[in-house]
C-alpha cells in the first residue's frame, strides 16, 4: 500500500473511530455522573435526616434529664415527711425528711447536693453526695441564703413552678467554686398554699453533658452545646469545656464559625449548608420542660427571652459526601475500564470497517476495470474461462453464457504455429506475463487482429490461481495504419502507386541493376488532350479518364512492373528485368510503348460521352551506369516533351543532344548570374538616322562578353534572364548606364539631342514600381526624359491592357517616349494602339528584309507606316541594309532608320567614333 493510502487509511479509522467511541464515551462519562450526582444527593438527604435525628436524640438526651431533676424537685418538695415537719414543726421529723432526701440522693446518685432551705432564708436540711455515699449536712454548718439569687428568685414563684439556674452559674461557695452546677429549685408550699421556703437540687453540669455525649454514637466528633451565646459547653474534641466565664473566644462558635452562627443564633432550629459542611440545630428551653406540662418560668430564663441551649451538629464538606466519594474514586476506574473497552472495540470496528470499505472500493475499481474500453477475460489456472467482460462480447461475439467453462481456444485460428502458443506459454510461466499481436477468430468466423496481455494471477505463496487476459482489437488501427501507407504511398484516385513509392521502386531497381547489368525503363507518359477534357467536361469525368487509363496501363504491363500516377494526367510506368544489351532493352521497350500508345488510343466511355484520346511517351532507359534516382524521370519528361513537340501519339527515348542543350542552358543561367558582377555586360549603340540621314541618336543593346566563349548574343541570354528574373538588375543596368551616356553628351551640342532607345522586356516593365524606378533613374542622373525611349513589344502590353497604359502614361507625362518594337509580327490592331500612349512604331526588320523583292512586305510596310500616320505616330525602319530598302521606305513616308545601313550595334568609344566621322556630327565630337 502507498504511504498515500496508508495515510488515507489511517484518517478513515480516525474518523470511523469517533463515530462510534464519542458516543459511546459520552454515554459512559454521562451515566457516571448521573449516577454520581445521584448518590451524592441520596446521601445528602440521607445525612440530613440522620443528622436532624441525632439532633433529636441529643436534645432528648438533655431534656430527659431535666424532666428527671424537675419530677425529683417536685417530689421533695410534696415529700410526706417535709409537709409533717412544715406542719408540726417537730425536730424528729427533720430527720425522717432528712432520711427520705439521702434516699433520692443515695438512689439517684448524680444530685451534688439537695436542700430545703425556709422561708426566711436559712437552710433546713441538706445533703450531699460525694460520688460513693449520701452525706447529712450537720447543723451547724448550714448557712443562711436570703441573699442567694435562687433563693429570692424561687421563693417568688407559685406551687409546682421550677427554677433553673443557667447552666454556666457561677459557684457561690468557695468549695463549690469549681464545679458547675445547675440548680433546680421550686416553692414550699403547704396545703393551705402558705410557702415553707425552697428545695434546691444541684445538678452537676457535667453529668448532663455526659447525658448529652452519650447520646452521640460513639466517635460522633459533630456534636457541640453551646450556650445562648454561643460558647461552648460541650465540643468535641479540643475545647476545654465549663470553663468559667469570661470565656476565650476560642471557645464561642460565635468567633469560629461567624456565619453559621448568624443562622443559628437567630433561629430555633434547622439545618443549612455553609462553605464548611453541613450544620444541624435545635433549641433547649430549660425552663419549658415539665413533667406535667406545666408552664414553669423563672425571672431569668423564660421563654420569652429565648432562654436556650442549642445542640449544633455539624459535618465538615470534606466529610459530607464521604460514600459519594468512595463511589465516585470506583467509579473513575470503573469508567476508564469501561471507556477503555469502548475504545478499544470501537477501534476494532472502526479498522474492520474501513478494511472491509477499502477492500469494497477496491472491488469496485476491479469491477469498473474490469468493464473498461479493453476486452478482458479471466481463467482459473487450467485455463477455463471464469468471467469476460461486456467488450470481450462486443468484439467476439460470444456472450459470457457462451465463453464461461470454455477455454480461450475457441478464438484460436491457425494463423500461429504450435510453437508460438508454446513459447507464449512458457514465457507467461517464467516471467508471469506475456504481450503480443495474435491473429484470433470471432464467432462468425472473422479473423482478425489484437494486442494481447496476459497476466498470471498467483497467490501469497506464489501459485498460480487465475490468468487475466485484456486485449484490443486492433482492426481499425490495422486498416488505419494500411490506409495511412496508402495515402503516403498511392493515389487516391486510381490505387496507383505515387511519384513517392516510384521513386522508392526506381531507387530499388538502380540498386539492383547495379548487381544484374540488367537494364530497367521508365516510360513516361502525359495524356494529350487531358486538360480540354477536364475543362470542357468537368473533373468528374476527367477522374473516370485517369481512373480507366490506370486500368489499361496496368493491363499492358507485367505483375513485376510498376505503373504510378505522378502528376494530374502523367503516369509512368517502370519495367525491369529487361536485357542487359541496352540496344535489346530499347527493342523491349517500345514494343511494350507501342502497346500502351494503342491501348491509351481506344475510345473511352466516360458515362454519356465517349472520348478519343492520345497520349506522348517519353522513354528512358536506365542500367549499372550509377545514376541517381532522379536522372531517368528528369531524362523521361524530355523525352516525353520531345514526343508532345513531334505532334503527340509519339513515343520517343530521350536524346542526348536534347539533354546537353538543355545543360547548356543551366550553364549560361548559372554564369549569367555572375556575369553583372563581374561586370561582363557592355552596351552596344546602334546608330538611328532620320530621311536625311541626320543621326537623331541610337537604339542600346546589350552585349555579354564572356571572357571564354566571347561575345554572347542578348538572343541567346535575355530569354534566360527574363525566365529567371535575373533581366531586372541587368535592366536596370541597361538604364543607368544609358542615362549616364545622354549625361555625358547634355554639354556636347552636337550629342545633346541624341535620343538613347532602350529594350524594356516584359516582366521589367510589369514589375511593381516600375516607373518610379525609372524617373528616379532619370532624376539622378539629371537628365531630359525626352531623351530616353522605351522601346516595348507588343506581346508584353497585351497582358494587362488598362495597368501597361497606366505606367506607360506616368512615364509619357514625366516626358519619356514609346516606342512600340518588331511592329507588324503581333496583332497589331488599331484598336488598342489607338489607347497607347506611343510616340513610334517601329517596323520589324522581317518585313524590311525582302523589301526590294517582296510586294507583299512593301504593301505590309505601306500600311504600317499610314497607320502611324493616322495615329500621329512616327516610323522608324530596324534592319535596313541597303539603300534600295531606304529608298523603298523612304518613298513610302518612313521617317527615321536604323540598320547596318548606317552601322552595326557598337561599343560607345566606337560609335562616338562614327558620329564623328559623321558629317553632321563630326565637328561636334
Ligand atoms: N541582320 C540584321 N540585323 C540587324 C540590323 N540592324 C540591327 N540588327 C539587329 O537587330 C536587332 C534589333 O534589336 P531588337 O529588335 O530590339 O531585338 C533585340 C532585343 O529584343 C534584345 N535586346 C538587345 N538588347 C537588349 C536590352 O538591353 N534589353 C532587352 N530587354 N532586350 C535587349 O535582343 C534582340 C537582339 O538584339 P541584337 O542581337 O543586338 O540584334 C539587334 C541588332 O543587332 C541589320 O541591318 N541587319
Amino acid at each position: 500500500m502507498s504511504a498515500l493510502n496508508l495515510k488515507l487509511k489511517k484518517k478513515s479509522v480516525l474518523f470511523h473511530l469517533l463515530i462510534w467511541f464519542l458516543p459511546f464515551a459520552l454515554l459512559v462519562i454521562a451515566s457516571a455522573v448521573y449516577l454520581y450526582k445521584s448518590e451524592e444527593q441520596r446521601e445528602f438527604i440521607a445525612q440530613s435526616l440522620s443528622e436532624n435525628a441525632k439532633i433529636s436524640l441529643a436534645k432528648g438526651a438533655v431534656e430527659q434529664t431535666l424532666e428527671g431533676i424537675y419530677s425529683d424537685t417536685y417530689l421533695v418538695a410534696q415529700n410526706l415527711s417535709l409537709q409533717e415537719l412544715i406542719a408540726n414543726k417537730s425536730s424528729g421529723l427533720t430527720w425522717r425528711f432528712l432520711h427520705d432526701l439521702r434516699l433520692i440522693s443515695q438512689s439517684r446518685k448524680h444530685y451534688d447536693e439537695i436542700s430545703w432551705i425556709d422561708e426566711t432564708g436559712m437552710e433546713r436540711a441538706r445533703v450531699h453526695f460525694n460520688g460513693h455515699h449520701t452525706n447529712l449536712i450537720p447543723e451547724e454548718k448550714l448557712t443562711n441564703k436570703s441573699t442567694a439569687d435562687y433563693f429570692t428568685r424561687t421563693l417568688g414563684l407559685n406551687a409546682g413552678e421550677i427554677y433553673v439556674s443557667p447552666h454556666d452559674l457561677d459557684a457561690e461557695s468557695a468549695e463549690l467554686a469549681r464545679k458547675h452546677i445547675l440548680r433546680i429549685a421550686t416553692p414550699v408550699v403547704d396545703i393551705n398554699g402558705y410557702k415553707h421556703g425552697v428545695i434546691v437540687f444541684n445538678y452537676p453540669s457535667e453529668i448532663l453533658v455526659q447525658k448529652f455525649i452519650s447520646s452521640a454514637p460513639t466517635g460522633d466528633e459533630h456534636a457541640m452545646l453551646v450556650n445562648r451565646d454561643g460558647y461552648y459547653l460541650e465540643k468535641s474534641p479540643g475545647v476545654e469545656t465549663l470553663s468559667n466565664p469570661p470565656y476565650p473566644d476560642t471557645q464561642s462558635i460565635a468567633n469560629s464559625k461567624p456565619v453559621a452562627w448568624q443562622h443559628i443564633g437567630g433561629h430555633t432550629q434547622g439545618q443549612f449548608m455553609t462553605a464548611d459542611g453541613l450544620w444541624t440545630f435545635a433549641s433547649i428551653y430549660p425552663a419549658s420542660i415539665t413533667p406535667s406540662k406545666r408552664v414553669a418560668y423563672s425571672a431569668d430564663f423564660n421563654a420569652t427571652q429565648n432562654l436556650d441551649w442549642k445542640v449544633v451538629r455539624h459535618i465538615p464538606r470534606a466529610q459530607l459526601l464521604s460514600r459519594t466519594k468512595v463511589l465516585g474514586e470506583r467509579l473513575i476506574p470503573v469508567s476508564t475500564l469501561l471507556l477503555g473497552l469502548i475504545f478499544f472495540s470501537s477501534l476494532k470496528h472502526a479498522r474492520t470497517h474501513v478494511r472491509a470499505q477499502l477492500a469494497e472500493t477496491d472491488l469496485r475499481i476491479a469491477a469498473t476495470a474490469f468493464e473498461s474500453e479493453e476486452s478482458m477475460i479471466i481463467t482459473d489456472s487450467r485455463g477455463i474461462i471464469l468471467k469476460v467482460n461486456q467488450v470481450f462480447t462486443a468484439t467476439t461475439g460470444y456472450t459470457s453464457e457462451e465463453a464461461v467453462g470454455k477455454t480461450p481456444s475457441l478464438l484460436k485460428t491457425d494463423r500461429h504455429s504450435a510453437e508460438f502458443y508454446h513459447e507464449m506459454w512458457r514465457q507467461i510461466k517464467q516471467t508471469g506475463k506475456w504481450q503480443g499481436e495474435i491473429w484470433d477468430k470471432r464467432k462468425n468466423g472473422e479473423i482478425y487482429p489484437k494486442l494481447l496481455n496476459i497476466y498470471a494471477v498467483k497467490s501469497k505463496n506464489g501459485v498460480v490461481t487465475h490468468y487475466v487476459g485484456s486485449y484490443t482489437d486492433l482492426t481499425e488501427r490495422k486498416m488505419a495504419e494500411e490506409k495511412i501507407i496508402s495515402l503516403a504511398f498511392y493515389d487516391t484516385l486510381t490505387g496507383l502507386p505515387n511519384r513517392r513509392l516510384l521513386l522508392d521502386r526506381l531507387n530499388y531497381a538502380l540498386a539492383s541493376g547495379l548487381r544484374t547489368g540488367k537494364n530497367g525503363a521508365l516510360l513516361f507518359i502525359d495524356l494529350d488532350k487531358f486538360k480540354t477534357l477536364n475543362d470542357t467536361l468537368g473533373h468528374d469525368i476527367g477522374d473516370l479518364l485517369l481512373k480507366q487509363v490506370a486500368h489499361r496501363l496496368k493491363a499492358c504491363v507485367r505483375e513485376i512492373d510498376t505503373v504510378a500516377r505522378i502528376g494530374g494526367d502523367e503516369f509512368v510506368v517502370m519495367l525491369e528485368d529487361l536485357n542487359i544489351e541496352s540496344v535489346e532493352a530499347a527493342a523491349q521497350t517500345e514494343v511494350i510503348g507501342e502497346k500502351i500508345l494503342a491501348a491509351l488510343r481506344m475510345p473511352y466511355q466516360l458515362l454519356t460521352n465517349e472520348f478519343h484520346s492520345s497520349v506522348s511517351i517519353g522513354i528512358s532507359l536506365f542500367s549499372n551506369n550509377g545514376q541517381s534516382q532522379d536522372e531517368p524521370l528528369k531524362q523521361a519528361d524530355i523525352a516525353m516533351y520531345q514526343a508532345k513537340k513531334s505532334g503527340r501519339n509519339k513515343l520517343r527515348f530521350f536524346d542526348q543532344r536534347m539533354q546537353d542543350t538543355i545543360s547548356s542552358r543551366a550553364n549560361l543561367e548559372a554564369e549569367l548570374r555572375k556575369a553583372l558582377a563581374n561586370e561582363q555586360l557592355q552596351l552596344h549603340y546602334q546608330i538611328q538616322v532620320d530621311s536625311a540621314h541626320q543621326t537623331i541618336g541610337a537604339e542600346v543593346l546589350l552585349r555579354w562578353i564572356h571572357p571564354v566563349n566571347g561575345i554572347i548574343s542578348p538572343a541567346q541570354f535575355v530569354p534566360v534572364a527574363e525566365e529567371t528574373g535575373l533581366i531586372l538588375p541587368i535592366g536596370l543596368w541597361v538604364l543607368e548606364t544609358a542615362c549616364a551616356q545622354l549625361k555625358k553628351w547634355q554639354d556636347n551640342p552636337a550629342t545633346a539631342q541624341l535620343i538613347l532607345a532602350i529594350n524594356v522586356s516584359a516582366r521589367q516593365f510589369h514589375q511593381n514600381g516600375f516607373a518610379t524606378e525609372v524617373r528616379s533613374v532619370i532624376e539622378r542622373h539629371d537628365i531630359n526624359p525626352a531623351l530616353l525611349k522605351l522601346e516595348l513589344t507588343e506581346g508584353m502590353l497585351l497582358n494587362n491592357l488598362d495597368d501597361t497604359i497606366a505606367t506607360m502614361r506616368s512615364l509619357q507625362e514625366f516626358g519619356v517616349q514609346f516606342s512600340l518594337d518588331d511592329f507588324g509580327t503581333g496583332y497589331s490592331s488599331l484598336q488598342y494602339l489607338k489607347r497607347l500612349p506611343l510616340a513610334q512604331l517601329k517596323i520589324d526588320q522581317s518585313f524590311v528584309r525582302d523589301l526590294a523583292t517582296g510586294y507583299n512586305d512593301q504593301a505590309i510596310v505601306r500600311t504600317i507606316i499610314a497607320m502611324a500616320h493616322s495615329l500621329n505616330l512616327n516610323v522608324i525602319a530596324e534592319g535596313v541594309e541597303t539603300e534600295i530598302q531606304r529608298q523603298i521606305l523612304l518613298k513610302n513616308q518612313c521617317s527615321h532608320f536604323q540598320g547596318y545601313l548606317f552601322g552595326k550595334p557598337m561599343p560607345i568609344e566606337q560609335f562616338e567614333s562614327l558620329l564623328s566621322s559623321d558629317s553632321t556630327a563630326a565637328a561636334c565630337i
